[in-house]
């Protein structure tokens, strides 16, 4: 355990009535580090998201974000960029002026604003488009905006919820370098999805949740080098083989999560 990783948990657990969507989460991001989150759909991403961005309170456990316990919101929200999978964008305002409120939400002082938004429409290649409607975006550019605006405040660590979902190849190309150039920079990143290239090419390290729990973690490679087997499989082989050895509640409270050599 490091004491200042940018995003720790433990135990982290969020119940819904009877359903446990996510249980006893403990996992730690280094400081750069792309931390790439895989699950099938409802094994419990967007909830573990939602605690660790402060969208809803922990049942039960612990998790800090930059250093700063989640159930300390402000304090959370100042210091962690989020793109959640529908990004709240406006279509009848202009790429410009939804970055402009964005960064008055923020209560960023105007000038620095100003720099910070034209600095990264420049680096996005938004710059020419930024003062039309959202409405006549395409799926990547509204995506771009999306990613500006998570980052206008220079956030120390980004939540990335499916950036790529969506989008056509080149889109998504476009995305998937800007994350990679973001990660060259030292951004500490957490990306969920289930599109296993995006983490194949993107994370450093991957955690694979399945039924709220995670129950594979390691470096891609690790992953897709299973040292028990010694055989080379791709990581969506993995992905298929660790989600069905946990079929649903079947896993026993104590069971360890499956290890990959580093
Ligand atoms: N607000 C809620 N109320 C009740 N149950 C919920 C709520 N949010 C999530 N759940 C349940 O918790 C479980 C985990 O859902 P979650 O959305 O976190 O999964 P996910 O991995 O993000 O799935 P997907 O890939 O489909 O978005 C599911 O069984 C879901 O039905």
């Amino acid at each position: 355990m490091t004491a200042n990783a940018p995003i720790r948990t433990e135990s982290l657990t969020k119940r819904y009535g009877e359903t446990v969507a996510v249980r006893d989460l403990t996992f730690e991001v280094e400081r750069g580090e792309v931390f790439g989150f895989l699950g099938p759909n409802g094994a419990g991403k967007t909830t573990t998201m939602q605690m660790l961005t402060t969208l809803t309170r922990p049942s039960s456990g612990e998790a800090w974000v930059a250093g700063e316990p989640v159930t300390d919101r402000d304090a959370v929200v100042e210091r962690l960029g989020y793109m959640p999978e529908e990004p709240p964008i406006y279509d009848e305002l202009t790429g410009r002026e939804q970055l402009e409120y964005v960064a008055g939400l923020r209560d960023l002082p105007d000038g620095e604003a100003d720099r910070t938004i034209r600095d990264l429409l420049g680096r996005f290649d938004l710059a020419a488009d930024a003062d039309d409607r959202i409405s006549t975006y395409s799926k990547g550019m509204k995506q771009k905006t999306a990613l500006i605006q998570a980052l206008l405040h220079d956030p120390q660590v980004l939540f990335l919820d499916e950036p790529t979902s969506g989008l056509d190849p080149r889109a998504a190309r476009t995305v998937r370098n800007l994350i990679s150039e973001l990660r060259e920079e030292g951004m500490t990143v957490f990306l969920s999805t289930h599109i296993l290239p995006v983490v194949e090419e993107l994370a450093d390290r991957v955690g694979v949740l399945h039924d709220g729990r995670l129950v594979a973690e390691g470096s891609p490679e690790s992953l897709t080098h299973r040292a028990e087997s010694g055989e080379e499989s791709t990581l969506e082989e993995v992905f298929l083989e660790v989600t069905s050895e946990h079929p649903e509640g079947e896993v026993g409270a104590d069971e360890e999560r499956s290890e990959f050599a580093r």
